[in-house]
């Protein structure tokens, strides 16, 4: 059995840090274990702008842990009003790295995005030509359609249509939770990529109903069918460069979530590597963890990729119930549980 994993030094290409405290107090657990993140743009209101995305980012850069060289990679949120010329200055601007598109409705914040991509070609055609990754959240938002079948549904309806219209844009099909998903992004074109997320490894929509209702199981989009779940572990081990690690690590307070109506999202950020490590040992694959969590992402962004490493061991250690979450908490995933994989401290590179 294998007692110690050393790879590169990965990233995060999908993670929510929030704003202010709320910020400050999940930010570590980031920075321990990655040297980058891609850093969603749906705050309120959101990050829609260059120079929206560069205060923001200086409010994350001074939220850092002493000492810590972690590095936000920014986005832009898409609105009507996103322009080619806002495209070209963020392109430009050497710290955004992507838009990205939320279908109005479709999730937390996601009010401010638009309905339908004609209204905004003109910068979509500029982002083709400049090379800028659109980001996608991939799930209709037509209540006929079953919340199971909503991802399935936007292949068909939104990304088969899009890539047609511009084949060279280059797409990151976020969060996928489908067989679906994984065989489109397979069959895709190689500017075509998608992030798979922990939960999405590691449960299916059973555990939504594990003995009651679990909302800090409840994410979007939602766990799916056994079947899906593995297919999304075969698809990140099946040696494909086009999977690349994206936690979708989501906090929302505690309250938010224990609540008639609660929030959608999952926060991960505090054991991340360990849960993919667990995964992918889940299938015997751990030589292909290093490969999804620290090359394909750089690789498909066209950044370096990060020179040091990171090593996790074999070692249990119990998640805590909550953890501190501004002046309020944050129930992690696997709360009061035990995992195998713990991040050696002190060997960031
Ligand atoms: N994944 C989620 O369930 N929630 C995310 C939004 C998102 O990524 O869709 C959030 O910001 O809370
Ligand atoms: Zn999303
Ligand atoms: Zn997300």
């Amino acid at each position: 059995m294998t007692t110690q994993l050393t790879i590169t030094r990965p990233d995060d290409w999908h993670l929510h840090l929030r704003d202010g405290d709320l910020m400050a107090s999940v930010l570590a657990h980031t920075a321990r274990e990655f040297a980058r993140a891609i850093v969603m743009p749906n705050l309120k209101p959101p990050v829609s702008t260059v120079e929206l995305a560069a205060a923001y980012r200086d409010r994350i850069l001074a939220a850092r842990p002493a000492g810590s060289d972690f590095t936000p990679l920014m986005t832009l949120y898409l609105t009507g009003t996103l322009t080619p010329e806002e495209v070209v200055k963020a392109k430009d601007s050497g710290f955004v790295h992507a838009v990205k598109f939320y279908p109005a409705g479709a999730t937390t914040n996601s009010e401010a995005g638009v309905s339908a991509l004609d209204g905004v070609m003109p910068a979509l055609e500029k982002m083709a030509e400049v090379g800028l990754p659109f980001l996608v959240h991939g799930e209709v938002t037509d209540s006929a359609v079953d919340v199971f079948d909503r991802e399935a549904a936007f292949i068909d309806r939104v990304m088969t249509p899009l890539l047609q219209r511009l084949p060279d844009l280059r797409v990151v099909f976020e969060h996928i939770t489908t067989r679906q998903a994984a065989e489109f992004v397979l069959a895709a074109g190689d500017n075509v990529g998608a992030t798979v997320t922990p939960q999405h490894l590691l449960m299916n929509r059973n555990a939504l109903f594990q003995g009651g209702i679990r909302p800090h199981h409840y994410c979007l989009p939602v766990l799916k069918r056994e079947e899906h779940r593995k297919a999304l572990l075969a698809a990140v081990t099946s040696g494909s460069t086009k999977f690349f690690l994206g936690t979708d690590s989501a906090p929302h307070a505690q309250h938010t979530k224990e609540t008639a109506c609660g929030c959608a999202g999952i926060y991960s950020a505090h054991a991340a590597l360990g849960f993919y490590a667990e995964a992918f040992e889940s299938v015997g694959k751990l030589d292909q963890l290093e490969a999804f969590a620290s090359f394909n992402g750089p690789d498909f962004y066209r950044l370096p990729r990060n020179s040091g490493t990171v090593t996790l061991v074999r070692e249990d250690w119990t998640v805590p119930a909550s953890y501190p979450f501004g002046e309020h908490a944050v129930v992690p995933l696997r709360a009061g549980e035990t995992l195998g994989w713990k991040l050696r401290d002190g060997q960031a590179g």
